[in-house]
């Protein structure tokens, strides 16, 4: 429903804050669901590189308490209240872009979630980066999370093959665990699943870790050569060279090392001779999800849990 917007082009510098001289000055971008969490993580560092950032969320209190955040690291940053589940108001935002910024729009980032599928399968044009997790692989918290995850990988790669011919480049990301708001108050809270989550929460990225990504990929002049595939974040971590905010260096959840580690944390001595960088490769975790292979012998499902 929503008006096209501009292609990928090079853009004219704006002026103001950081944005004359950052990595992205002049470049618009647009993310969804950034009142909190990834989507304000990626905003704050599209912004400390110099973009014009476009924010939604549904409610307008903490969408404008964002905003003034993500404005305080150096780029534009212009909060608007939309529900994604809404296409009315998807519409009005996409008018309301073609209106302000000669429509257009470099980086869109789809990351809008509350469990329900229809926030999180639009696209645009641009770079497109949708943000999902490795629930689109297997079975993770609950129906609705593995089937909206798997949508939104499929919809990147066959938005990729679509975009191809106009220059328009489209990845999918997935982050690990990521210390957002909503995933820490669940740490504090009891039971077996929250105790496997605090063990978890020391291995955790912050939310900037995936605006790094971002980053990364809207100025990576081979960024076609990635259209259409699954990212990372620790392998865009290695190939941009950067660490997680606190100088940590981004916590590896394919590598083998790391997941022996975590199955079997007696044998830790034995597992840190493996070097951290070598991971599974990606050709065996698309086998573990193959519709085809017979499925991990899970007698009955674990008792749905929260997304994350
Ligand atoms: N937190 C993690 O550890 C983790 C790990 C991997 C992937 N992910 C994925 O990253 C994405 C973001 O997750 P998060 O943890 O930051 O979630 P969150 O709940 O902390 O934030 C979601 C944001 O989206 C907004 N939102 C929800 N529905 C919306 C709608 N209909 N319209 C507009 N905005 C809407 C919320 O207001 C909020 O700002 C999700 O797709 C999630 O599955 C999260």
């Amino acid at each position: 429903a929503a008006p096209p917007l501009g292609r990928l082009r090079p853009a004219p510098s704006r002026g103001g804050g950081m944005s004359g001289g950052g990595r992205l000055a002049g470049r618009v971008c647009l993310v969804t669901g950034a009142s909190r969490g990834i989507g304000k993580g990626i905003a704050l560092q599209l912004s400390e590189a110099g973009a014009t950032v476009y924010i939604t969320g549904r409610q307008r209190e903490p969408l404008v308490r964002a905003a003034a955040e993500v404005s305080a690291r150096g780029g534009r940053c212009v909060p608007v209240v939309c529900d994604s589940s809404r296409e009315e108001e998807v519409a009005a935002l996409f008018e309301r872009l073609q209106q302000a910024d000669g429509g257009r729009l470099d980086v869109l980032v789809t990351n809008a979630f509350s469990g329900i599928n229809n926030a999180g399968l639009r696209a645009g044009r641009g770079l497109i980066v949708v943000i999902s997790s490795p629930g689109g692989l297997r079975y993770m918290f609950n129906v609705p999370y593995g089937v909206g995850k798997a949508a939104c990988d499929r919809l990147a790669a066959d938005c990729a093959l679509e975009l191809r011919p106009y220059g328009v480049a489209c990845v999918t990301l997935w982050p690990g665990l990521v210390r957002t708001e909503a995933v820490l108050k669940e740490a504090e809270g009891s039971g077996p699943w929250v105790v496997q989550l605090q063990k978890m929460i020391g291995n955790s990225e912050s939310p900037e870790v995936s605006g790094k990504c971002v980053v990364g990929l809207a100025s990576d002049p081979a960024i076609m050569c990635h259209s259409g595939k699954v990212l990372l974040t620790p392998d865009l971590a290695r190939r941009y060279r950067f660490r997680d905010v606190d100088g940590r260096p981004v916590y590896n959840y394919v590598s083998v090392r790391n997941i022996l580690v975590m199955l079997m944390p007696r044998l830790t001595c034995l597992f840190r001779l493996i070097p951290e960088c070598v991971s599974i490769p990606k050709w065996a975790l698309t086998l573990y999800s193959s519709k085809f292979s017979v499925y991990p012998p899970l007698q009955t499902a674990p008792k749905p849990g929260k997304n994350i």
